[in-house]
C-alpha cells in the first residue's frame, strides 16, 4: 500500500519504518528540514533501539522516504497518518493546531479519496475537526473528492516502540466505514500473524481508549508510589507488597515499580488533557486529579531523602558545599527523551538547595546539555562522576546501573552513601559493603554516613 506519515517524530518515525518493513512504499514528511535532510543522510534525530538499522535498511531497498514536500506526500499515496505532536495548551488541553494543519493540507493538495489516520493521541471529537478542516479546504477548490477519517491511537512505549509497533497488544480502528475497516485491516495483518489483535470501534471510543490507557497505568504508578511512600512510614517493604498484590491475576505485576514520578511526553500531558476534557463536559475527574498532584509530590522525593540524610539544616541552601552525582537524566531506560523527567525536578530542586550536581546518562547527554547548559556537569563515565562526591543517586532504571562495581563506588564517593529511585540494588549487599543505602518504600540498612 502507499502511505504517507506526517511527523518524523518518535511515532511518525516507528511506523513509516514498521510499515515499510512489512512491504508497504511509504514517505515520511516533515516541517522540520533539518530533521528531514538529516534522515535522507541516514541520521537519525532521535534514539530508538533497532530504528536506525530499519530505517537504512528499508531506505535503502527503496520503500522508505523522507521529503519536506507535503504536495507530493498527499499525492502519492492512499492512507495518510497523522503523527504529529499534541503538546498540553496553557490550560492543560491538547493542542490541536499541529494536527489540524495536517489536515488543512490534505484537504488543499488531495487529489483522490483519501483515508486520513489519525495517530496522534487526540481528545474525543478530533476527528470530526479533522474532518471539518479538510472539508472547508475541499470546499475552496470547489472540489467534491472523498475521504475519511479514522482514529488508529498508537500504544508504543519508547526504549520499545519498533517491538511495541511489530507484536501489538492490540491496534485499535475507529472508523464508521466497512470498506475502510477492510483496509485498515489488510494493513495491520502483517503485524497479527500470530493472534488477531484487531478491534474496530467508533471513532469516539477509538479516541477515548487511548486516553483511558494512558491514565490507568499513571494511576497504578501512582498509587504504587504512594503505596511505597507509606511502607517507609510503617516498616513494610514495597517489593515483598508488590509480589503480593501482583500474584492476584486481577492485579497483575506489570506498571507497578515505585519511582520517582512518571515522566515523558504522554503520561503527563495526556492525565492533563483528560482532566480537561472532563472539564470541558462539567465532569470533575476526581481521581485523576489526584494522580496528577500524588506524581507532582513523588518528583520531589528523592531531593527530600537526599537532603534529610546530608542536609545541613540551613533553609536557604541545606546541600551548600555537597556535591551530588545523579545516575540518569532520560525519563526511562533506552531513550534519550528527557521531556517531562523526574530528573529535571530533582537536579533543579538540588541545585536550589546549593548542591554541585554531576549527572551521567548513557543517552541523554545531549539532550541535557540543552536544558541544563553549564549549571551542572557532565560525563559519559558513570564512575568520573563519582569523585569525591557525597552522594549517588539514582534516577532512572538504565541496565548499566542494575549492577555496577560496588568497591569501585565506595571507593570513590565521600562517604557511601546511595540513594535509589528505582530500588535497584539488594539491602543486604548494601549492607555487606558498608553502604549506606536509601531506596523508596522501605527502610534503609540504617548504616550512618560516618560508618
Ligand atoms: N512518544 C511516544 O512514545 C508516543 C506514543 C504514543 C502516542 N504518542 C502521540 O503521538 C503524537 C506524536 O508524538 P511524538 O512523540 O512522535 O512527537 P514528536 O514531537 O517526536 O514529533 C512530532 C513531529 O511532527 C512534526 N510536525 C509538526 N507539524 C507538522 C506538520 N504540519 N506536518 C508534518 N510534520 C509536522 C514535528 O516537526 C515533529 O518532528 C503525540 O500526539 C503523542 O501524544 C506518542
Ligand atoms: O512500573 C512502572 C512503570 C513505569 N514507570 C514510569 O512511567 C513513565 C512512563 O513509562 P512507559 O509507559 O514505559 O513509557 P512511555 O514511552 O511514556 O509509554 C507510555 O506512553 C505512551 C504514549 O502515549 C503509550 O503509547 C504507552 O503505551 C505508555 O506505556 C516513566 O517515567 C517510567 O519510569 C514507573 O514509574 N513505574
Amino acid at each position: 500500500m502507499k502511505i504517507s506519515v506526517f511527523g518524523a517524530g518518535y511515532v511518525g518515525l516507528v511506523a513509516a519504518a514498521c510499515f515499510a518493513e512489512s512491504g508497504n512504499s511509504v514517505i515520511a514528511v516533515d516541517v522540520d528540514q533539518k530533521k528531514i535532510e538529516g534522515l535522507k543522510n541516514g541520521i537519525i534525530p532521535i534514539y530508538e533501539p533497532g530504528l536506525k538499522e530499519l530505517i537504512l535498511r528499508n531506505q535503502a531497498e527503496g520503500r522508505l522516504s523522507f521529503t519536506t514536500d507535503m504536495v507530493e506526500a498527499v499525492e502519492q499515496s492512499l492512507i495518510q497518518f497523522i503523527a504529529v505532536g499534541t503538546p498540553p495548551g496553557e490550560d492543560g488541553s491538547a493542542d490541536l493546531q499541529y494536527v489540524l494543519s495536517v489536515g488543512r493540507t490534505i484537504g488543499r493538495h488531495m487529489n483522490g479519496f483519501k483515508i486520513i489516520v489519525d495517530k496522534s493521541t487526540v481528545p474525543v471529537g478530533t476527528a470530526d475537526k479533522v474532518r471539518l478542516a479538510v472539508q472547508e479546504e475541499l470546499e475552496k477548490r470547489a472540489s467534491h473528492l472523498e475521504f475519511d477519517v479514522v482514529s488508529n491511537p498508537e500504544f508504543l512505549k519508547e526504549g520499545a516502540a519498533i517491538d511495541d509497533f511489530m507484536q501489538p497488544d492490540r491496534v485499535v480502528i475507529g472508523t464508521d466505514n466497512v470498506r475502510t475497516a477492510e483496509i485498515m485491516k489488510e494493513l495491520y495483518d502483517p503485524f497479527m500473524r500470530k493472534q488477531n489483535r484487531l478491534i474496530i470501534m467508533d471513532i469516539r471510543s477509538a479516541e477515548m481508549t487511548k486516553y483511558a490507557a494512558n491514565a490507568m497505568l499513571a494511576t497504578r504508578i501512582s498509587f504504587m508510589n504512594q503505596i511505597a511512600n507509606l511502607c517507609e512510614r510503617m516498616g513494610a517493604d514495597v517489593a515483598a507488597v508488590r509480589e503480593g498484590i501482583g500474584s492476584d491475576s486481577r492485579i497483575g505485576y506489570d506498571f507497578l515499580f515505585p519511582g520517582p514520578g512518571y515522566g515523558g511526553s504522554c503520561f503527563p500531558k495526556d492525565v492533563k488533557a483528560l482532566i480537561r476534557t472532563a472539564e470541558e463536559c462539567n465532569y470533575d475527574f476526581l481521581l485523576l486529579k489526584a494522580v496528577e498532584e500524588a506524581n507532582e509530590r513523588q518528583k520531589e522525593v528523592l531531593a527530600d531523602k537526599l537532603i534529610k540524610a546530608l542536609g545541613s539544616g540551613d533553609k536557604e541552601g541545606p546541600l551548600a558545599g555537597r556535591t551530588i552525582a545523579c545516575w540518569g537524566l532520560s525519563f526511562k531506560p533506552r531513550t534519550d527523551d528527557m521531556r517531562e523527567a523526574p530528573s529535571l525536578t530533582i537536579i533543579e530542586r538540588l541545585l536550589a538547595a546549593g548542591a554541585v550536581v554531576r549527572a551521567h546518562d548513557p543517552e541523554a547527554l545531549t539532550e541535557a546539555k540543552k536544558l541544563f547548559g553549564d549549571r551542572i556537569e557532565y560525563s559519559s563515565n558513570q564512575y568520573d562522576i563519582l569523585n569525591n562526591a557525597d552522594a549517588l543517586t539514582v534516577i532512572t532504571d538504565w541496565h548499566e546501573y542494575r549492577n555496577p562495581d560496588f568497591e569501585r563506588i565506595k571507593g570513590l564517593l565521600k562517604q557511601p552513601l546511595i540513594v535509589d529511585g528505582r530500588n535497584l540494588y539488594k539491602l543486604d549487599r548494601m549492607q555487606e559493603m558498608e553502604i549506606r543505602y536509601i531506596p523508596l518504600g522501605r527502610a534503609g540498612n540504617g548504616i550512618s554516613e560516618t560508618n
